[in-house]
């Protein structure tokens, strides 16, 4: 058994892990395998810290005043981020362990190697009255000026939080089975296996004439009538020039959040000029009079073709995953393979500096949705003998173009996603991206190629209302909430209030997101209403996706607030 150079409590010096200052700490425990001391700060704080990090109170010279026997949280007036854990986490001694244990303890390994060691271990006990005595201060809602005049007094020091903050924010925690988000490894089975047939189900009775849910869904064609080896070869053409358009070096490159160890990723933004480029070719294919009536015709085909590539951008996500270092892994990610391959193993895939994931997220599936509706929009004209669209159809179009283009021009605010910073790259963001966006969210359109309904303009005008609120709310939410997340001190926000909450991170409490808690979600939600009013109320069908959508965000809503 190694041996141990302090012992439990021994009056030593520990680092403030991320400076360069030791205070006076008393050892409380040692944990061998780990190798790491429990460690306690005058001020109540725990944390663990390796023995470099440690050193004998007879190798420092007293200073005649400063910080020896203050806590660094207590310097900082008891604004301290020290107190924060991470949620859920369990004392090492946690004798439940489940299959997953050793891969998290394999990404804890990993984050060792790489960190400067920080793991707050605060007592329960402790961490509830810290929190409510904390609490009773902080909803005093100081102004955000005040605290900006605080944090440049302290400066220098908040440098070193905000970094190890950072590397804070991303600890993987243990999962245990009863924590793995979709219900576990049943619940994603049902998942990948259920939702692809839905969806199947969702176009064939779209397809219908009577659309109603009352009546028997049609059977599923045979696979071999569904497959085309020449529809795959669209998709992939257009999923290659998609990428094509991401590797030009235009547009400004931008850092992503950091990652586990400090690193901060580059992307390039350059989502909206992919857009004006796919407009001018799909503008020279019209003009051209290639026949875009073949996408409509060919629609289930182009969904079981993107459905296959997606099952094979997956396995392959899946195959990459097991050779990378264990850094690179989701914090999400939980070691059970089944899980693993929906939830996505590597958090940042990339061949070379192209990311996967980002790409995927913003790209093929999002401006793929546009053409789909401009495709809907001209089998409508086509099948029902119109000269124009109908004014419903030009109203779903325009509604779904808007929320597109602002997703490529805001496509900095991606960044800061769940999806980017949590989720790893699996079957869940694949199919999501690539299948579930181009093909559910282009349903309204859809449906109205088949079931025309005729909106008069006094309420087109009250569904346009509708839907610029929506977008105002969702734009401002968003807005806000990015400005604040890049630069928390940016003086625009200075008039807004903010919470401090267990995870080390500021809130917005007012402004938008003083509103409601998640105002960016009501606003999407407004304008989801939104895209379906023109389809008339004769159909539940077309309203699938409000339901949808309510599900996901009241889904996220929920991981969000566990995080
Ligand atoms: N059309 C669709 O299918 C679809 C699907 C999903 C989402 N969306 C839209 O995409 C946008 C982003 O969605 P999202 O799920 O990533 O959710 P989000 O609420 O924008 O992002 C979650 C993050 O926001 C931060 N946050 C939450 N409350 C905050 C507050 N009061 N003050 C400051 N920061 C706060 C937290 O960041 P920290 O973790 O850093 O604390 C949290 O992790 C939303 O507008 C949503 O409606 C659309
Ligand atoms: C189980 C699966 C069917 C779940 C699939 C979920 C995905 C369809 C969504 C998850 C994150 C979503 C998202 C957008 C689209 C839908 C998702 C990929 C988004 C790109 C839409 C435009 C927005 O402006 C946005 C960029 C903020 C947004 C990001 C998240």
């Amino acid at each position: 058994m190694p041996s141990r150079k302090f012992a439990d409590g021994e009056v030593v010096r520990g680092r403030w892990p991320g400076s360069s200052l030791y205070y006076e700490v008393e050892i409380l425990s040692h944990d061998s395998t780990s190798q790491l001391y429990t460690v306690k700060y005058k001020d109540g704080t725990e944390l663990e810290l390796k023995e470099n990090d440690i050193k004998p109170l007879t190798s420092f010279r007293q200073r005649k005043s400063g910080s020896t026997s203050s806590s660094p949280s207590r310097r900082r007036g008891n604004r301290s981020r020290s107190r924060s854990r991470s949620p859920g986490r369990r004392p090492p001694k946690d004798a439940r362990r489940s299959a997953s244990a050793s891969h998290q303890a394999d990404i804890k390994e990993a984050r060792r190697e790489v960190e400067v060691k920080l793991t707050p271990l605060v007592l329960e006990k402790f961490n509830l009255l810290q929190e409510s005595s904390y609490i009773s201060t902080q909803y005093s809602l100081r102004p955000r000026r005040e605290e900006i005049r605080l944090k440049e007094m302290d400066s220098k020091e908040e440098k070193f939080v905000t970094k190890e903050l950072a590397v804070r924010t991303f600890e993987v925690t243990p999962i245990r089975a009863k924590d793995l988000e979709f219900g576990g490894v049943p619940g994603v089975l049902l998942i990948m296996f259920g939702l692809p047939v839905f969806l199947f189900l969702l176009l064939l009775m779209c397809k219908q004439k009577d659309p109603s849910l009352l009546n028997f869904p049609p059977p599923l064609p045979a696979l071999y009538e569904l497959w085309e080896t020449r529809v795959f070869g669209v998709c992939l053409l257009w999923f290659l020039i998609q990428a094509l358009f991401y590797l030009l070096p235009i547009g400004k490159v931008v850092e992503g959040t950091p990652l586990i160890d400090g690193r901060r990723l580059k992307y390039r933004l350059n989502g909206f000029y992919a857009f004006i480029l796919t407009s001018a070719i799909i503008g020279t294919c019209l003009f051209q009079g290639v026949e875009f009536h073949y996408v409509y015709r060919h629609f289930l085909q182009f969904t079981l073709a993107a459905t296959v590539f997606c099952v094979v951008l997956s396995v392959y996500l899946y195959m990459r995953s097991l050779k990378v270092p264990r850094k690179d892994l989701s914090p999400a990610s939980s070691g059970n393979a089944v899980y693993d391959f929906f939830i996505g193993r590597e958090l940042n895939p990339r061949i070379g500096t192209f990311d996967l994931k980002y790409f995927c997220e913003l790209r093929p599936g999002l401006i793929g949705w546009v053409v789909i509706n401009l495709v809907m929009l001209l089998a409508e004209m086509k099948i029902q003998s119109r000269a124009v669209p109908s004014l419903a159809m030009i109203l779903v179009n325009s509604f779904q173009l808007l929320y597109v283009v602002d997703a490529l021009w805001n496509e900095e605010a991606v960044l800061t996603t769940m999806d980017i910073i949590h989720d790893g790259f699996g079957f869940m963001l694949a199919f999501g991206d690539l299948v579930w966006v181009p093909f559910i969210y282009s349903f309204q359109a859809f449906y109205l190629v088949s079931h025309p309904n005729e909106v008069s303009w006094p309420m087109a005008s009250l569904m346009i209302v509708l839907k610029l609120c929506g977008y105002v709310i969702f734009r401002g939410a968003n807005s806000q909430k990015n400005a604040f997340r890049k630069n928390p001190s940016d003086p625009k926000l200075a008039h807004l209030k903010t919470i401090h909450t267990s995870t080390g991170k500021n809130l917005l409490v007012s402004g938008w997101w003083g509103f409601v808690r998640h105002p960016n979600y009501l606003g999407d939600l407004i304008m989801a209403l939104a895209w379906s009013l023109p389809c008339g109320f004769n159909h539940i069908l077309p309203y699938f996706y409000v339901v949808y959508f309510t599900m996901l965000l009241v889904h996220r809503e929920a991981r969000d607030e566990y995080q």
